[in-house]
């Protein structure tokens, strides 16, 4: 199974943000290997013409690999603990699915039609996170999913 991420906005390369990102990806590529999980990349959107949500929605669109299981994160989004988190990918993969996109938004969040497409709102709580957390939670998540089937001693309850 693939997964993807697409995000409004950008990490700088000489980030703290942006290190975690790599770290955990890398991470997730390690651990998922063996369960047949890729990290297939991340593709980051800016509207320079500041069409609002609407416009995000659009450059995201086009970046989500058709027939994608798309989940945006969003804090009005499904609570999940982690490890419910790691048996719902690993059940995407037992369906077959091939590929998994996950989407944050930008300052305004994810346009309600983008929403309304996706397989699964999820959130990382009610509070709301500045877009750059939330990637580097993702990529934290994933790799602890991974870990949590894998059943490597990264994660514990
Ligand atoms: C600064 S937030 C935008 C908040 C905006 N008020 C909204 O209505 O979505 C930027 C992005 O981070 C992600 N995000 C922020 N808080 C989150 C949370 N608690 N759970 C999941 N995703 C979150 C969402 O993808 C959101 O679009």
């Amino acid at each position: 199974m693939r997964v993807h991420l697409r995000a409004v906005g950008r990490l700088s390369g000489r980030s703290e943000e942006r290190a975690l990102v790599d770290d955990y990806l890398s991470r997730f590529g390690q651990t998922g290997r063996g369960l047949g999980w890729r990290f297939e990349g991340e593709t980051e959107v800016e509207d320079k013409k500041n069409g609002g949500m609407a416009a995000e929605a659009a450059l995201l669109r086009a970046a989500i690999p058709s027939g994608a299981l798309l989940v945006c994160l969003d804090e009005r989004g499904t609570l999940m603990s982690s490890p419910e988190f790691a048996k719902k990918l690993q059940g995407w993969a037992d369906q077959g699915r091939s590929d998994v996109c996950f989407v944050i938004g930008g300052a305004d969040g994810i346009d309600p039609s983008l929403r309304a497409e996706a397989d699964m709102l999820l959130s990382f709580g009610k509070m709301v996170w500045p877009h750059k957390l939330v990637r580097v939670m993702i990529a934290e998540q994933l790799y602890r999913a991974a870990s949590i089937i894998a059943g490597t001693p990264y994660h514990r309850d």
